[in-house]
């Protein structure tokens, strides 16, 4: 262990670009989800939840068709509610049928097993809803990693880059914010993580082409992590 004195008793992790490739995202889940908006809403918009992201569409952008605002903020990638509760629904039924499977990093599986099996409290916060998060854990090689999790949170408890969220999760976790790492690629999360007093690492994916940041300790991979912050490895 190199500069930490404690290690983390909890790691929190982001998703796209920390445990997926940011390709398996963006050419994968939000394609599938982008081809079949249209028909989900004609078949779902009477459902109480739909009805109530549809209402919210409606309010950002009044009287449009909720798939043209759908695919506005899709090319923005923006990371809103309504979209993420949508996006989740429809690949809810692609996971059912079988048409899509989780993508990780090939240490992501190994790594969790052997953190959970140590002890560590494990989590995730991200973007995509938390139907999304345990759909996806849900579906790996190794089978369903559901079970390894304490929590799973959506930006419903707050926005990624908001310091206020990461010491909500914290709270809802019954855990002191020093005792959580928090893994994510993206420098504006991480430096929110860290203004709410949880210690934090930035994965820097070779595939992802993620830039370093200069602000925040830096690792390859999760075995990476493990070693910079005294966890316990695979074996
Ligand atoms: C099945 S999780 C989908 C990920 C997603 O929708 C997204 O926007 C990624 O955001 P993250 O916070 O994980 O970087
Ligand atoms: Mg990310």
């Amino acid at each position: 262990m190199s500069g930490e004195t404690v290690p983390p008793s909890v790691v929190l992790l982001d998703i796209e670009g920390t445990v997926s490739p940011i390709s398996f995202v963006h050419d994968v889940l939000f394609p599938y989800a982008r081809a079949r908006l249209g028909a989900f809403i004609a078949s779902h918009s009477g459902e109480p939840d739909i009805a109530a992201a549809l209402a919210e569409l409606d309010d950002m952008t009044p009287g449009a068709q909720p798939v043209q605002t759908l695919h506005a903020l899709m090319d923005r990638d923006a990371k809103v509610g309504p979209l993420k509760l949508i996006q989740g629904r429809i690949w809810a039924e692609g996971f059912a049928a079988g048409a899509l499977s989780g993508r990780f990093y090939p240490e992501v599986a190994p790594v969790l097993l052997a953190w959970h099996a140590a002890g560590l409290a494990l989590a995730v916060y991200s973007s995509g809803s938390e139907e999304a998060q345990r759909l996806l854990f849900g579906h790996t090689e190794a089978g369903d990693l559901t079970p390894l999790f304490v929590g799973f949170f959506d930006t419903r408890i707050g926005g990624k880059r908001e310091a206020a969220s990461y010491a909500a999760i914290a709270r809802a976790l019954g855990r002191q914010p020093a005792a959580i790492l928090f893994l994510s690629d993206a420098e504006a999360e991480l430096a929110a993580a860290a203004k709410a007093g949880l210690m934090v690492c930035q994965l820097v994916r070779a595939e992802d082409g993620t830039a370093p940041s200069a602000a925040h300790p830096h690792a390859p991979d999760l075995a990476s992590v493990a070693a910079r912050f005294g966890l316990p490895q695979p074996s």
